[in-house]
């Protein structure tokens, strides 16, 4: 059988639902319109899965009465397979950071390899502050030091996870839920 999303599915268990998420989006909103009250900080979504995340997200904020300067950029380190690998980067903000408050926006903080290299390059380029939203934390010991979410929405446990901006082999993106692949599905990719 192809192993595309319906298979996915088929062999997967719903962790958080639609409602589940978008509630989590707009609690995760309020500490952030309060820490960025009176300043518009550059929020830098990374694509692509931080894309659906980041849209709600600047929405809740935006709500809340504070500006957000949108800007983008794409690093990848699983380019579409299961673990990960080197960090790639296929796309850089050019709204210059020097001196400015950044909040990243990301879909899933998991070994924290891929926002590490991010906030490091922020600082590099001079980011007075760099902060960052994840709308996922996978629950494991294996994060690298010093990486963690400032704000973040829900856990999910330690499996391939799927939807709400992640993919599973670049397929189920806008699914509005995240589902986790059972181990043994994943064993028989
Ligand atoms: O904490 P880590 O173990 O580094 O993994 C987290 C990163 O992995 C995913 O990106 P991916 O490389 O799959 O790129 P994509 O967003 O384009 O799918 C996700 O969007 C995070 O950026
Ligand atoms: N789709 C997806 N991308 C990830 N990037 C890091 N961990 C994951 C995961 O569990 N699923």
């Amino acid at each position: 059988m192809a192993r595309d999303i319906a298979w996915a599915l088929a062999n997967s268990d719903l962790i958080h639902d639609r409602d589940t998420l978008e509630s989590a989006i707009a609690r995760m909103a309020q500490p952030i319109a309060a820490d960025f009250a009176g300043s518009v900080p550059v929020f830098l979504t990374i694509m692509h899965g931080g894309l659906p995340f980041a849209g709600r997200l600047a929405m809740e904020i935006g709500a809340l009465g504070v500006d957000l300067a949108f800007d983008y950029l794409h690093a990848t380190r699983y380019r579409g397979a299961t673990s990960g690998g080197e960090l790639t980067w296929k796309h850089r903000p050019a709204t210059p950071l020097a001196g400015r408050r950044v909040l990243l926006a990301d879909d899933i903080l998991d070994e924290g390899h891929t926002l590490r290299g991010i906030v490091q390059w922020c600082r590099d380029e001079g980011a007075a502050e760099v902060r960052i939203a994840a709308l996922a934390v996978k629950k494991h010991d294996r994060c690298v030091d010093g990486v963690c979410a400032d704000y973040h929405g829900v856990e999910v446990p330690d499996r391939y996870v799927f939807g709400y901006g992640m993919d599973f082999q670049e397929q189920g993106r806008n699914l509005p839920a995240i589902y986790a692949l059972t181990d043994e599905a994943l064993r028989n990719l």
